[in-house]
């Protein structure tokens, strides 16, 4: 069993007991009266490289990365700083988030939030927008065609966005061809958690210029965000780097100062 497929199984059985406590008729009910989603695509396509900064407790290729105590005030300096969009772990097992780290994130900032977890079915979705989330991943490496095809659908039926991720050529195209308009590039392989920083360069480049390019993972500083702004990257998406920074909030700074400098090579839309 690869890493992904063992995470899955127990995203699904976490799942199972979410289910089981919640029924998904009363989870579709609160995500309607849920406060409204925010414009995320709007956010994404401010002027400059966007910053996209993550709420990460762990992960399975590092182990911990950081004692986070107060998610909402990290959320908070990363808002402060700039950053467009925050990501907050939900999964629990691997990455040590919750969707209680959400609501706390959820409750002290005000830009969209990204729910950042391994979605494999449509109770998830509208869990997601009845926490408040603007955004939510899909993981193409994790979903049947069909399967991306509907839970896309349902994010943008309920008025979110779609960040849909992709590691490979073949899984761009699989991408595409379900109609996503924000896509992330993942430079780490979810099958073997190994990082190639490269393969944004590689496949940027083949996507559609209205496509919002997202670089997910591995970046260390200004000077990977500068590389992927090289190849067409809208925004980066950044967890360890930030996380394990003894300033959070002024490695953000860094980060959106150069994603806006003339130097930086801008989105071409
Ligand atoms: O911590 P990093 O290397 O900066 O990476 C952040 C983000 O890209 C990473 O957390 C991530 C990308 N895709 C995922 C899918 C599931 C869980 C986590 C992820």
């Amino acid at each position: 069993m690869s890493v992904l497929e063992s995470i899955i199984e127990g995203v699904r059985a976490d799942l199972a007991k979410r289910e089981a406590a919640l029924p998904f008729d009363v989870v579709k009910e609160r995500a309607v009266k849920a406060t409204p989603p925010r414009d995320a695509m709007a956010a994404l396509r401010g002027s400059g490289i966007g910053v996209i900064a993550e709420v990460k407790r762990r992960s399975p290729s590092k182990g911990d990365l950081a004692a986070i105590s107060d998610p909402a005030a990290l959320a908070k300096d990363y808002a402060d700083a700039g950053a467009r969009v925050i990501s907050v772990l939900t999964e629990e097992r691997r990455f040590g988030g919750s969707l209680a780290d959400f609501d706390a994130v959820r409750a002290a900032v005000d830009v969209p939030l990204l729910r950042k977890d391994f979605v494999v079915s449509p109770y998830q979705v509208h869990e997601a927008r009845m926490h408040g989330a603007d955004l939510v991943l899909l993981i193409v490496a994790a979903l049947e065609q069909n399967a991306l095809v509907s839970l896309l659908d349902r994010v943008e039926s309920l008025g979110m966005t779609a960040l849909v991720e992709v590691h490979t050529a073949e899984e761009a195209d699989r991408a595409l061809e379900a109609g996503a308009t924000v896509i992330g590039i993942n430079a780490r392989d979810l099958h073997t958690l190994e990082v190639d920083r490269e393969v944004f360069g590689r496949l940027a480049p083949g996507l559609p210029f209205e496509v919002i390019k997202i670089a997910e993972s591995g970046i260390r500083g200004p000077g990977d965000l500068m590389t992927h702004a090289g190849a067409g990257a809208d925004a980066v998406l950044v967890g360890e780097s930030l996380v394990a920074s003894p300033d959070p909030k002024a490695a953000v700074v860094q980060l959106v100062t150069a994603g806006s400098h003339p130097a930086c090579p801008r989105p071409s839309r």
